[in-house]
């Protein structure tokens, strides 16, 4: 699988409840769509989905669960729960937040990592947002990082651009596999990651939730008009 992601582009296809294209079957009608286009590998969110969007393609799956706890800020695959529920779906990547950021129930990062390599062979993401972070969940023994955090934990640099520091800073010290993730939203700065030292580039929002990508023209077509009146 390594091989087969090396250089090139994961697509996430996510919608929560509260988003237009909610649902398994939507979600496995775009992972066709990326598929065709030439995705590597999905990045996907919840059992259902991944078992829905693994009926219909056959390319690896980065899975996520999301949930909120009360008692914690930590919303990708928090808890072993989630995680039970990323190996029934059979995905070939469980991803976790690997912030330093205290999980449900006080729950360790090292805990986490056990179970999966006691139950699975699946491989581990870990989603971080600092360096520091990075280096924690190399130690780890993650076997990816992803800068999928870099903007959403208060303490990380808070940009609209993708962290292409954070992605140079770690890619270049060439333990794990670095997958660039976050606000990339055109080709160039798929390409920028990729030259900086990613191993793989996720894209989610710019190609998988459109009320996102109409938001971006109206703001723009907006300003000129602002501009012209
Ligand atoms: C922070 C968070 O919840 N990120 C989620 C993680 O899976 C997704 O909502 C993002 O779409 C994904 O990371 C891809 O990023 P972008 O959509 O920016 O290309």
């Amino acid at each position: 699988m390594m091989q087969q992601i090396k250089g090139r582009i994961i697509v996430s296809c996510q919608a929560l409840s509260d988003e237009p294209l909610h649902g398994s079957d939507i979600m496995a009608k775009m992972a066709i769509a990326a598929e065709q286009g030439g995705a590597a590998a999905i990045r996907a969110n919840s059992k259902e989905d991944i078992i829905a969007i693994k009926n219909v393609i056959q390319l690896p799956m980065i899975g996520i669960v999301k949930r909120d706890y009360p008692d914690s800020d930590v919303f990708i695959t928090p808890t072993l729960k989630e995680v039970q529920e990323l190996l029934d779906a059979k995905t070939e990547v469980v991803t976790i937040d690997a912030t330093s950021r205290q999980r449900p129930g006080n729950l360790s990062l090292e805990e986490m990592v056990d179970y999966i390599r006691q139950q699975s062979k699946a491989y581990i993401m870990a989603d971080i947002s600092t360096f520091e972070e990075g280096i924690m969940a190399i130690e780890l023994g993650a076997d990816f990082i992803s800068t999928t955090l870099s903007g959403y934990t208060p303490y990380s640099p808070q940009m609209k651009e993708p962290d292409f520091e954070l992605i140079k800073q770690l890619s270049k010290l060439g333990k794990v596999p670095v997958i660039a993730e976050g606000r990339i939203s055109t080709p160039a700065q798929a390409k920028k990651a990729l030259e900086l030292g990613a191993f793989s580039v996720v894209v989610g929002s710019a190609i998988t939730r459109p009320q996102l990508i109409t938001k971006r023209f109206v703001e723009e077509v907006t300003l000129l008009n602002r501009n012209i009146t």
